[in-house]
């Protein structure tokens, strides 16, 4: 699930930085701020402890509109920098911090809008945070990159999300309850994940430690050519 460990860490011979598919990330991250205020504004102040004064419906729908962009970049910057060769250390550290970007204020925004339960935000955002932040912890043994299962997460929130985001309750009310059920499967599949990339980075470290130890042991090198 790794890469071989440090043997990512230098860049050198690998895809210039400024590429196509680290741009579209990019961008992922500066569509956010648009994402959220879509939503503040379709709020009409209640997000502010005002009263609602007039239905903004629209707002909502641009709101989902640029969270569909954002997730439709997330699938091709992977599928560039995969075609293309575009794989980069910074790539995969940005990528799955823009994805917890956009899915974070999703979530945070929905729980403001008393549209998700706050249980839910706050447990995903503990195992986001918590997997970035042990992707930091462990970049000395290795680049962490997203997992199948990781990848398999961000589908169902963004799609869970999606559709809390888009104004289904016009169209029928079990719909509503398609997507919150999603995003309560979306929620399973985070808890597991985060747990796997635990498991993951002790296996990573134990295997550097391992090599560390081999590389240092004295008169190793001749060992079993002779
Ligand atoms: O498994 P995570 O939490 O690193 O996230 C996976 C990425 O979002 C996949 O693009």
């Amino acid at each position: 699930m790794t890469d071989t460990p440090r043997e990512t860490s230098a860049q050198n011979g690998q895809a210039p930085l400024l590429n196509i598919a680290n741009i579209l990330t990019m961008v992922r991250i500066a569509l956010v701020p648009v994402f959220i205020w879509f939503l503040v504004l379709d709020s009409d102040g209640a997000l502010f402890g005002g009263s609602p004064e007039a239905d903004n419906g629209g707002w909502r729908w641009a709101a989902a509109a640029v969270f569909a962009v954002a997730v439709l970049t997330d699938k091709i910057d992977g599928d560039l920098a995969r075609a293309r060769n575009l794989v980069t250390d910074f790539g995969k550290i940005a990528d799955p911090i823009a994805d917890k970007l956009l899915i974070g204020a999703g979530l945070i925004m929905l729980s403001l809008l008393s549209e998700l339960p706050w249980w839910v935000t706050v447990v995903i955002l503990i195992r986001e945070v918590g997997v970035t932040v042990l992707r930091m912890a462990v970049i000395r043994y290795g680049v962490m990159p997203a997992s199948r299962g990781g990848k398999l997460k961000t589908v169902l929130q963004s799609a869970g999300l999606l559709l809390m985001l888009l104004p289904l309750v016009v169209i029928a009310d079990w719909l509503a309850d398609v997507a919150l059920g999603i995003m309560i499967l979306a929620l399973v599949v985070t808890v597991i994940t985060g747990v796997d990339y635990v498991l993951s980075a002790f296996k990573m470290r134990r295997r550097v430690r391992a090599a560390d130890a081999d590389a240092s042991r004295p008169g190793d090198a001749g060992d079993g050519n002779a």
